[in-house]
């Protein structure tokens, strides 16, 4: 069975974070583990706290796996500090890891920082380069790139900078804009492909990046193809989002089914 490893953190409502990483894992029938890089306190309506945790746990946590199990696939989510950014770096970097997707998760849906904003430079500067495939969604691009996204075009030339910082494919998501489907897009440094779905409507989309992600990295673990690996992954998201709750009194989750695929 492919083994696949979460580095992120841990959303207390079970929405978004390590939690919904393991519950996709589980729904694609592959061996979920998990680094947890911080802890918050959070539900569908916001986040209240978050408590990193130490760097030097984060890498014994790491290396206590990988010196025991070969892992299929890495899924990167939660990082928050420049210490955390660089010992995983440095780690995953020991171990040759090449299955990594990066999700590079900076702001939550209620507006609190994530990745604290001296870690962006860490972030474009170690991990980015390591990503077999990074997965912003239009504010992080934006981050990312320092420019602003408001069409398809501006989405195309974002993929192209980000690129350039040394993934080997990026993912641009496009759920932010207001447009009737919800279309990404994978640049490979030639080809531009897209990924379209009608948008669900509805407000429950808490943890849509962080499943989607790491969708894609029990894909890739499985050995499919990057084209196909983000193919099947959109499919998964848009039924999760189309059963998703309204637990909570905000933004609820979406829905993990097992053998989501013979549903
Ligand atoms: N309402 C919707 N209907 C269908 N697909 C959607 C909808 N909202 C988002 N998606 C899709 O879900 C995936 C995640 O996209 P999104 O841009 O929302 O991620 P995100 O903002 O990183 O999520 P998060 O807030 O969990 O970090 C993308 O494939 C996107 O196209
Ligand atoms: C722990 C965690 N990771 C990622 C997200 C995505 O926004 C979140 N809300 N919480």
């Amino acid at each position: 069975m492919e083994r696949l490893l979460t580095i992120a953190g841990s959303d207390s409502s079970g929405g978004a974070g390590i939690q919904a990483d393991l519950k996709t894992f589980s729904a694609h029938e592959v061996f979920g583990m998990s680094v947890i890089t911080a802890v918050t306190a959070q539900n569908t309506q916001g986040v209240f706290a978050v408590q990193d945790i130490d760097p030097g746990i984060i890498k014994k946590q790491i290396e206590a796996i990988y010196d025991d199990i070969l892992v299929s696939a890495v899924k990167i989510g939660m990082v928050s500090q420049v210490e955390t950014i660089k010992t995983i770096a440095d780690t995953l970097k020991h171990y040759n890891e090449q299955n990594i997707v990066l999700d590079p998760v900076m702001i939550s849906k209620s507006g609190y920082d994530l990745l604290q904003p001296d870690a962006k430079e860490a972030l474009i500067e170690h991990l980015i380069p390591l990503a077999r495939v990074i997965t912003p969604n239009i504010p992080e691009a934006e981050v990312i790139t320092g420019r602003s996204i408001k069409t398809v075009v501006e989405m195309k030339e974002a993929a192209k900078m980000i690129f350039e910082m040394g993934p080997s494919y990026v993912l641009v998501k496009g759920g932010h804009l207001e447009e009737e489907d919800s279309t990404d897009l994978l640049y490979d440094g030639t080809d531009f492909y897209f990924y379209t779905s009608k948008r669900v409507p509805t407000k429950n989309t808490h943890g849509t990046g962080c499943t989607l992600s790491s969708a894609i990295a029990a894909n890739l673990g499985k050995g499919q193809e990057i084209r196909d690996a983000i193919k099947n992954a959109k499919d998964y998201i848009q039924m999760a989002i189309e059963h998703s709750f309204s637990i909570g009194k905000g933004v609820g989750p979406v829905h993990h089914f097992h053998n989501w695929y013979k549903a």
